[in-house]
């Protein structure tokens, strides 16, 4: 259950007056989710979300904020932030900064067709392209320094086969510097859970909150790397030949991105793989995850490396 800061009504109807969306009706927290507190909110207006932020101060909040606005102007499928009288995104309601959306509509999928592939391919695309104009500028948190330096910290908690099996990656992804490909504002955490799915189309991507600059390809493997895997860590080919065309039939590969695509899968792998070690040997204190589990990436590589064909012919 991921309602970590309680919210009544009494201490919602205060808050909603600083909006112009009408009178509470209801609230009902969000299950879902591990990081944040979410309360679904009715009004007289209409349905929203509710954020409350457990971890990110609102002086770290801008950032992935003002991305949601920018994405938003551009008819991206997420959910713009909505804007309190006072003009300002970032609210604050029982010592926690907030944020209030639309509800999108839709619901997450765990098993996704290749339709549905197609088309989060096809708005990944769009979101890249759409978030060139964002002058917003992050660092990714989760990249090469840090998953070599967790990756150390992993070994001793490791068998022999398999922490070598990850040194080798790690050695693997610090030959490749990926200096041509071209950059952006990535989701850099796209999986499966952080869309809402309405029938085929695509509702709305949330949680931006590992948003960064980084190599829009890695921002696809991520993506294909969850959407479109097997049980056994093996990749559909059907969903993913959907996704790399419903991508590409908005922002063609370059030369270069085709020539590093098998081994940009495998740094999305290792990214998630190592922190799903992290969360499994070394949960933060006082964090309420479903510790997930970490041998699947180190499967979805192994399939990688046996791989001959990457669906993009
Ligand atoms: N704008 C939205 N519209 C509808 N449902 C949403 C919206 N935002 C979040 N949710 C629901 O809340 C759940 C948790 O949101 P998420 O952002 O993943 O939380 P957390 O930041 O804690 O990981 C989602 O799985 C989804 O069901
Ligand atoms: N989608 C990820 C979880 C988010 O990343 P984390 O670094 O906060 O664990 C996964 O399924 O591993």
């Amino acid at each position: 259950m991921s309602v970590f800061t309680t919210v009544s009504s009494d201490d919602l109807a205060p808050f909603l007056k600083r909006y112009s969306l009408g009178q509470l009706v209801d609230i009902k927290g969000i299950a879902a989710g591990v990081t944040n507190t979410n309360y679904f909110v009715t009004t007289t207006h209409g349905k929203y979300v509710l954020t409350l932020f457990e971890t990110l101060r609102a002086d770290e909040l801008p950032y992935y904020v003002n991305l949601m606005v920018h994405l938003g102007q551009h008819g991206i499928a997420i959910a713009a932030p909505i804007a309190n009288l006072s003009g300002e995104y970032i609210d604050e309601l029982n010592g926690k900064p907030t944020l209030l959306v639309p509800c999108l509509p839709g619901a997450v999928t765990d098993s996704p067709n290749a339709a549905q592939c197609a088309q989060v391919g096809e708005m990944l695309a769009q979101m890249h392209l759409a978030a060139a104009s964002y002058s917003g500028q992050m660092a990714n948190p989760r990249g090469p320094q840090w998953w070599s330096a967790t990756a150390h910290d992993m070994y001793p908690f490791m068998g022999e086969a398999e922490a070598a099996l990850l040194h080798a990656e790690v050695q693997l992804q610090s030959q490749h510097k990926f200096d041509q490909l071209p950059r952006g504002v990535i989701h850099a955490d796209l999986f499966r859970d952080n869309a809402l799915m309405n029938g085929d189309l695509v509702g709305g991507f949330i949680d931006f909150y590992y948003a960064c600059n980084d190599i829009l390809l890695y921002d696809l493997a991520i993506t294909l790397n969850d959407w479109c895997v097997l049980p056994d860590g093996d990749i559909d080919a059907e969903r993913a030949q959907a996704m790399l065309a419903g991508y590409q039939s908005v922002r063609p590969l370059t030369t270069d991105e085709v020539a590093d695509w098998p081994i940009m899968l495998r740094a999305a792998a290792l990214r998630f793989w190592v922190s799903r070690l992290l969360d499994f040997h070394k949960p933060a204190a006082g964090e309420m995850t479903f510790a997930k589990d970490p041998g699947h990436f180190q499967r979805v590589i192994e399939h990688h490396k046996q791989r001959s064909d990457f669906w993009l012919s």
